[in-house]
């Protein structure tokens, strides 16, 4: 299969200001000069902890916020130079899913015309063909054709989601960011709702890029997964490598404290503990970003920032304690 969606060399920042009105202007580097590609109909999960640029990165590529540099391709063509009816084309092949069913709905809009959003917004569509289209998709995503006329506070927090993957749905895109999609839902609806993307990624051949801080969560859910740390790809590799063979200190960290069904690797993984807190995003250290908190870091690593290198087919990581393939 062919990419999809090819991210290279992205970076997004963000201008803060620092001691009032008059004072020096500076920038927090949220997004770092990452790569990464994504096979059609394939799931690339995007992992770490809160603040490594996770969303920022989704939402750049979404064009919901402004990429510095770096390119986003949707099938070869990069869409950050696009504007007018070029970028309403390439809004309708990427939608998004937003993390908090609760805050992302208009509470004054009826479920229907949630859904039909995009549709208003970015199709020419006529309203009789419009309002078949939301029918259709309430029943895709399991919601009963009278909920269409409820509003957001009538749905649970499961089928709120539901509203928000059909509103993403709408305009028949073919990737689908799904920024942290189960994370403000109880754990039996969670499952519900990842079955539901799945069956519904089977269904319409759709590509995910899946944000997630939840490694258990992006077990089930990805077929390969890049790891961010203080808005660096630090390893990305597919998902059987990745679990069963991870390279960087702190995606061994964070696999470590993902619980196991098998008692056997339960036994034998030892949860490793991450000390401290990440940096100062605006002073961030000059060598390796986790260096100040890596358990394994020499010299080396507090002077000179790793570069992201192949050291396994598709396996790449940017650590400088892990050797050259022979
Ligand atoms: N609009 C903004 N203005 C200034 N800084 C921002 C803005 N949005 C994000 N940041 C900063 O950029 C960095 C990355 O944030 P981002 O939300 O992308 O991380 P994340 O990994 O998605 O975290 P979370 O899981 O908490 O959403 C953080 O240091 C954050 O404070």
């Amino acid at each position: 299969m062919s990419d999809l969606l090819n991210v290279e060399n992205l970076c997004v920042r963000f201008e803060v200001k620092r001691g009032g009105m008059f004072g020096k202007k500076s920038y927090l580097h949220a997004v770092d000069d990452i790569s990464f590609a994504v096979k059609k109909g394939e799931t690339l999960a995007i992992v770490g902890e809160s603040g490594s640029g996770k969303t920022t990165a989704a939402l750049a590529v979404a064009r919901l916020v402004n990429a510095w540099r770096g390119k986003v391709e949707l099938d070869g063509r990069d869409i950050l130079p696009l504007d007018g009816a070029e970028l309403r084309r390439a809004r309708r092949r990427v939608q998004f899913i937003f993390q908090d069913p609760y805050s992302s709905l208009n509470p004054r809009q009826r479920a229907e015309a949630i859904v039909k959003e995009p549709l208003d917004s970015l199709s020419d569509k006529p309203e009789a063909e419009k309002a078949e289209i939301v029918a259709r998709l309430f029943k895709a995503v399991g919601l009963r054709p009278e909920q269409q006329r409820l509003f957001p506070h009538q749905f649970s927090g499961g089928q709120r989601q539901r509203i928000g993957i059909a509103r993403a749905l709408a305009t028949q895109p073919e990737l689908i960011i799904c920024d942290e999609p189960v994370s403000a839902l109880d754990v039996a609806v969670q499952a519900q709702i990842l079955n539901l993307l799945r069956r519904l990624q089977k269904e319409f051949g759709l590509t995910y890029l899946f944000i997630s801080h939840d490694l258990g969560v992006v077990q089930h859910m990805s077929d390969s997964i890049a790891v961010m740390y203080m808005g660096k790809v630090v390893e990305h590799a597919d998902r059987i490598s990745l679990f069963s063979n991870p390279l960087h200190p702190y995606t061994a960290a964070l696999l470590s404290a993902v619980p196991s069904v098998d008692k056997a690797r339960r036994e034998a993984t030892k949860r490793i503990l991450i000390p401290g807190d990440p940096p100062d995003p605006m002073n961030p250290p000059k060598g390796c970003r986790f260096a100040t908190r890596c358990p394994l870091a020499e010299a080396r690593c507090r002077e000179t920032p790793p570069a992201l290198r192949e050291v396994a087919s598709g396996h790449r990581v940017a650590c400088h304690l892990v050797p050259d393939p022979a």
